[in-house]
């Protein structure tokens, strides 16, 4: 083999620069904090990262890909929002759940993190300032919207201050063989994305809900005859083996979810940004034609883009609805505070959700 001293020599002294350059960074951002403690400034700034990210990934030439360049970046940032402020994220647990994946995806490995146990509980935590910002699943490629998730919007004013994606691989975990399992758990959500594959393999066994996919590995490591459908990190986190892996009905098995908070984000601008509402509708709306039409129409003849419409039931009466809408741009768009103002004027409520960068 060829002498790898001089190359090894060469990556030290990178090193050493790249260290000064990080804790020089760093420092700025101590600056930065206390200044913002000063007037009471965000600590988390969404728009700002994006804008950080985004500038980053197109400095880059490679040969390191986008995503580890982000990953890398994502706990460089997390290391300096630290310096600022410990800064605390709720998230649905118990340790180890997809949620909590997303929350270090999101934050990386120097903030603190708290589970809760309902959805319901995050956002609460978030009101109550017992934590900063909340993370929680909003829609599956594979399932479609997590419906409680969206719920929890109608009664509540904090705002979704940034969005991220994450792929979700599921393993099947259990003490047990194949055909020893009776009772397989997990999360309704995530039992649906491997349904085909449970159908298959499983044809016989009961599947039954748990509060989350970690929680479920939980049972499975204590009740004979269960597994659980959950992702490895909950499986080392808990002890159970892992029996099968890539249980997914679909690769590319993607979630997105929202970070909540209760200060908005600002614009990143130049096309980069979401906004998204929750719309009531008139209680006799159905009685009338195109009423839907009209909601929509606004943001429609401004070139403002829908990319998400969700109908939930309102819960007023009997086959009354809300919808939640997912569109490009942000509030401080002029043609979007125009497109909501006239929405407005048909529809009995239009909630801003928040507007967060895409
Ligand atoms: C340093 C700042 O605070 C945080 C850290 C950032 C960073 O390390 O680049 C960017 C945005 C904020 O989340 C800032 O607001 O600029």
């Amino acid at each position: 083999m060829m002498d790898l001293t001089p190359f090894r020599e060469k990556i030290d002294v990178i090193d050493r620069q790249l260290v000064e350059l990080i804790n020089e960074r760093l420092a700025l951002a101590a600056e930065i904090g206390k200044a913002k403690r000063s007037v009471g400034g965000k600590i988390y700034v969404a728009e700002r990262e994006a804008e950080v990210l985004r500038k980053v990934t197109s400095l880059s030439k490679g040969p390191i890909k986008n995503d580890a360049l982000k990953a890398i970046y994502c706990e460089i940032m997390s290391a300096a929002i630290a310096l600022e402020k410990p800064l605390q994220i709720a998230y649905l647990g118990p340790e180890s759940t997809n949620s909590h994946q997303a929350a270090i995806k999101k934050f990386g490995s120097s903030v603190d993190y708290h589970a809760m146990t309902s959805f319901a509980d995050i956002f609460t935590a978030v009101e109550k300032k017992e934590v900063d910002y909340g993370i929680i699943p909003i829609e599956n490629s594979t399932d479609g919207s997590v419906r409680d998730a969206i719920d929890q919007f109608v009664s509540s004013e904090l705002k979704i201050v940034a969005q991220l994606y994450m792929e979700i691989s599921y393993c099947l975990i259990t003490n047990e063989p194949l055909d020893q399992i009776k009772k397989v758990y997990s999360k309704d959500q995530a039992l649906a994305q491997c349904r085909l594959w449970l159908q298959r393999h499983l044809p016989n066994v009961e599947l039954c809900d748990a509060s989350s996919t970690a929680r479920a590995v939980q049972i499975a490591s204590e009740q004979p005859g269960a597994a659980a459908v959950a992702n490895e990190l909950a499986s080392v986190r808990y002890g159970v083996p892992i029996l099968a892996r890539n249980i997914e009905d679909k690769a590319n098995n993607m979630t997105r979810f929202f970070v909540i908070g209760r200060e908005p984000s600002g614009a990143v601008g130049g096309g980069r940004d979401m906004t998204s509402l929750l719309v009531l509708l008139d209680e006799n709306a159905a009685l009338h034609s195109g009423t839907l039409l009209k909601m929509v129409e606004p943001l429609s003849k401004r070139g403002i883009n829908l990319s998400k419409i969700e109908s939930r039931p309102s819960r007023r009466k009997a086959w009354d609805y809300y919808f939640y809408i997912d569109t490009g741009g942000h509030i401080d768009d002029p043609e979007m505070r125009e497109a909501i103002a006239e929405m407005r004027q048909y529809c009995t409520m239009v909630k801003w959700l928040g507007s967060y960068p895409r």
